[in-house]
C-alpha cells in the first residue's frame, strides 16, 4: 500500500529524515509515535506527495512518486490534519464542507448535486452528527469539527486514510467517541495511518507501530513488539511501565527528568 524506502530529507543543511524504511501492507493499520519535531508530519506529507525526499523512493498504491500524477493518487488518500482544517471556511454549512470532500475541493462555487448532498448526509449519520448538517462549521465544538473532517475524508471512498493528531484537543468523552468511529473503520477496506502523542489512542484497530526519533525509525512492526518500555525510553527519555487493558496500551511514568 505504502512503501517508503531509504528516505532521506535534508533541508537547510539539517538531516530531518535519515534512512527511513516503512512498508505498510494491505490489511495493516499503523500508528506513528515520536517526540515533537521528530519528523512525523514530514513523513505524512511524503505519503501524500506534498514533500519529496532528498533521497529514496515513495510508492503509494503501486505508484512511484516522481513518475506518476500525484494528484490522481491523492484522490484515493483521505488526509485529516489541522493545516487542512485551517483552509476550510468557517461560515460554510457543515453539509457543504462534507460534500466538498467528494471532489477534494475546498469550496463549491456552483449548486451541489443532490446525490452528493445525500451522500454527505449519510456520512454525517455515520459519525452521529446529522443534526448539525445546516450549522456553520465555525459554530461547532472541537469534537464535532473532528467528526466533520472524518466524514469529509470518507466522501471520496479513500483506500488510505492519513490522520495527523486527529484527537488533539478533545475532552475524554469526545476523544473516546471519536476513537470509536476510527475503530469502526476496520469494517471498511481502508488502510489507516495515524499520528498521535498519546499511547492509549492505539486502539484495537491498529496492528503496527513505528517509533521515530530525530528523523530515524528506531522500531517498526507489530504493536505488541514495538511498544516496549525500552523503545519508549529511547524515543522519549522517560522510564515507564506499560500495561495492556482491553487491547489498548496504557503507560505509567516511573521517572521523568
Ligand atoms: N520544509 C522544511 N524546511 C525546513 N525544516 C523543515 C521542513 N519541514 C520540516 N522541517 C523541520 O523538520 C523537523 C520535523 O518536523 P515535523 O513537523 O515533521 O515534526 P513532527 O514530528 O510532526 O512534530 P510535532 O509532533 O511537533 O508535530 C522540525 O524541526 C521542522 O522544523
Amino acid at each position: 500500500m505504502i512503501h517508503l524506502s531509504g528516505i532521506h530529507f535534508i533541508r537547510e543543511e539539517r538531516h530531518i529524515l535519515q534512512d527511513v524504511n516503512v512498508h505498510i501492507q494491505p490489511g495493516e493499520h499503523w500508528v506513528l509515535l515520536g517526540r515533537n519535531g521528530s519528523g512525523k508530519t514530514t513523513l505524512l506529507e511524503m505519503m501524500n506527495g506534498y514533500e519529496f525526499p532528498s533521497r529514496g523512493t515513495v510508492d503509494v498504491l503501486g505508484n512511484r512518486y516522481g513518475q506518476c500524477d500525484v494528484r490522481e493518487v491523492r484522490k484515493k488518500i483521505g488526509y485529516i490534519s489541522q493545516s487542512l482544517f485551517e483552509k476550510l471556511n468557517l461560515s460554510d454549512p457543515v453539509l457543504e464542507v462534507v460534500a466538498t470532500g467528494e471532489y477534494a475541493y475546498l469550496r463549491f462555487y456552483q449548486e451541489i448535486p443532490q446525490e452528493v448532498k445525500d451522500r454527505a448526509l449519510v456520512m454525517l449519520e455515520r459519525v452521529r452528527i446529522p443534526h448539525l448538517a445546516h450549522q456553520p462549521l465555525g459554530s461547532l465544538s472541537q469534537g464535532e469539527r473532528k467528526k466533520v473532517m472524518l466524514a469529509r475524508s470518507l466522501m471520496m471512498k479513500p483506500s488510505i486514510l492519513i490522520m495527523d493528531e486527529p484527537a488533539a484537543g478533545l475532552d475524554l468523552y469526545e476523544r473516546e467517541r471519536f476513537l470509536t468511529d476510527i475503530n469502526d473503520l476496520s469494517k471498511q477496506n481502508i488502510t489507516v495511518v495515524y499520528v498521535t502523542h498519546h499511547i492509549e489512542e492505539i486502539i484495537p484497530l491498529f496492528t503496527h507501530v513505528a517509533i521515530i526519533e530525530q528523523g530515524e525509525i528506531i522500531a517498526a512492526g507489530r504493536k505488541e513488539e514495538v511498544l516496549t518500555p525500552e523503545h519508549i525510553h529511547r524515543a522519549f527519555g522517560i522510564e515507564i511501565t506499560l500495561e495492556w487493558f482491553q487491547e489498548r496500551p496504557w503507560i505509567k511514568v516511573i521517572e521523568s527528568r
